[in-house]
């Protein structure tokens, strides 16, 4: 059967890649936890560009950026799709977000809604919210470092709902109803809505029913859409009654709606655009910045040169702005080598092919999943020397200045790259400058006085983390 198999996909010429075995294709040979390093290692055996084949769906990898911007960007009116979930879409409440649509006209919607907020120039509006958020990240990381991955949630959920509902979630760890049930909801949508469910719930569609006390509960169905229903209701609504108040002040959601009603937009479709905005940007925001700290824990050399270019660059009464950006290469530098060291999201967020298209002499069926290898992309040795090692360095010049590489393709590729990237960088950068101003990240001691040395273990699905790991963090007292 393989031999007729591999005979039946030579005569398609299908790019390379590994033997499917019957049925299941090459589902088995694929590390289920972290498939990056499979397609990464199938870099190594097939090239820059794999075909293979699980559970009959046709999937394609692109293990470089020159391959990904070859067919993401200068061919994306074919690949700007995304796989058909439409199980998971319906049953599981998922049909709300902008990330998993499909290429048409809602998505287009969307994506206007979305980017006109989030552009370049108008999220500057929000840097002195930010700002204000990272102190208050500051006194939470000084007095409770141990829960620093709970703290960077509560920092990118309260900047998202800040700039999407003008919600203003309370300082100080106060507790906040609105962002707890959103943020509740994230956490039970995120871990659904993987392609690997999507495959499972459309070749086993019963798994949706299971109920949620026995083994596999969290494929239970109608609880996620619940949770999801309220994750996009419950600030959307609170907005709506604060701008029948009065009180609401400059935020995308207003702006959206304010232009929906001249523009004969359904609500929903902006309600819906707002509430993508926290799924796809509340956990990523707050993964990256555990890898930040991670890395300032494992390397205290970079701590002390960071500081020492803060405190040359900005007065000791104050604490670092995004303003100071171009005065602080190497802050930036480390901003740039965090996306880098451990990509958020290590596949991107796969695309899908529309039609039938032939790349470099192979044939790439229409329908097929199309994934860019981020990871890969971080390893690349010719761009990046020794790619395992935390070195901002390498985004540094002869002079100290930073070089071109913004290191963008973690961004995502062509109509669908992320329109939250410029909201991003500051909530990154401003988080990374503060923390460095004002705090000493140290491994923790043990009870004898010995340094207990992090190693380093990750939560992976669709997104990748570190897990809390032991350190100590001190007010440094400039
Ligand atoms: C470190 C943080 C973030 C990273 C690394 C990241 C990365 C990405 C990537 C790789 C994609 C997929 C692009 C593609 O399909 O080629 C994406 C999509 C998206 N991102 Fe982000 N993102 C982040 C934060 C945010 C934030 C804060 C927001 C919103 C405020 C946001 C909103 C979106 C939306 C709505 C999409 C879907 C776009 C579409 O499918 O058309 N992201 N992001």
């Amino acid at each position: 059967t393989t031999s007729w198999l591999h005979r039946k996909r030579r005569d398609k010429g299908y790019p390379p890649g590994p033997q499917p075995l019957p049925l299941v294709g090459c589902a088995q040979q694929i590390d289920s936890v972290r498939p990056w390093m499979t397609y990464t290692e199938w870099k190594v055996l097939y090239g820059d560009i794999v075909y293979y084949t699980a559970l009959g769906q046709d999937a394609v990898v692109l293990n470089s950026e020159k391959v990904a911007e070859d067919l993401l960007e200068k061919r994306s009116s074919n690949y700007s799709d995304r796989m058909n979930m439409s199980i998971v879409m319906e049953f599981y409440g998922v049909a709300f977000d902008t990330v998993f649509m499909r290429h048409n006209d809602t998505w287009r919607l969307h994506r206007r809604i979305l980017q006109q907020g989030l552009r370049r120039e108008p999220v500057k509006a929000y840097r002195s919210m930010q700002a204000q958020r990272a102190l208050e990240l500051l006194h939470n990381l000084k007095d409770y470092p141990g829960e620093a991955l709970q703290h960077f949630h509560r920092y990118s959920g309260s900047i998202i709902l800040g700039v999407v509902y003008d919600h203003n979630v309370g300082l100080d760890k106060d507790r906040d109803t609105v962002l707890e049930t959103v943020a509740e909801a994230n956490g039970t949508g995120i871990h659904v809505v993987t392609p690997g469910t999507a495959v499972l719930v459309k070749a086993f569609p019963f798994l949706r029913h299971i109920p949620r006390w026995m083994p596999g509960g969290w494929l239970n169905a109608a609880y996620c859409k619940g949770q999801l229903d309220d994750m996009v209701n419950v600030p959307f609504d609170e907005l709506k009654n604060r701008i029948v108040s009065g009180e609401a002040g400059e935020c995308i959601g207003i702006d959206a709606l304010e232009r929906s009603i001249q523009a004969k937009i359904p609500e929903h479709d902006v309600r819906d655009a707002c509430g993508s905005a926290f799924s796809a940007g509340a956990e990523t925001t707050a993964s990256a910045l555990m890898v930040f700290f991670l890395a300032m824990t494992l390397h205290p050399e970079v701590q002390s040169r960071a500081q020492h270019e803060i405190d040359t660059v900005v007065d000791a009464d104050r604490l670092p702005t995004f303003d100071d950006s171009l005065s602080l290469p190497y802050i930036e530098a480390i901003y740039r080598e965090t996306l880098r060291w451990y990509p958020v999201l290590p596949l991107g967020i796969p695309h899908a092919s529309e039609r039938d298209d032939i790349y470099r002499g192979h044939q790439i069926p229409g329908g097929s999943v199309v994934i860019p290898n981020v990871w890969a992309m971080t390893r690349d040795a010719d761009k990046y020397p020794d790619p395992e090692v935390f070195n901002p360095d390498r985004f540094l010049d002869g002079e100290g200045n930073v070089t071109d590489d913004e290191c963008d393709f973690v961004f995502g590729f062509g109509r669908r790259v992320c329109p939250g990237r410029h909201l991003v960088k500051a909530s990154l950068w401003v988080a990374i400058a503060c923390i460095l101003a004002e705090l000493r990240i140290e491994k923790a001691k043990d009870s004898e006085g010995r340094t207990i040395e992090p190693n380093p273990e990750w939560i992976c699905g669709m997104t990748m983390c570190p897990k809390p790991f032991p350190c100590n963090v001190f007010a440094r007292g400039r």
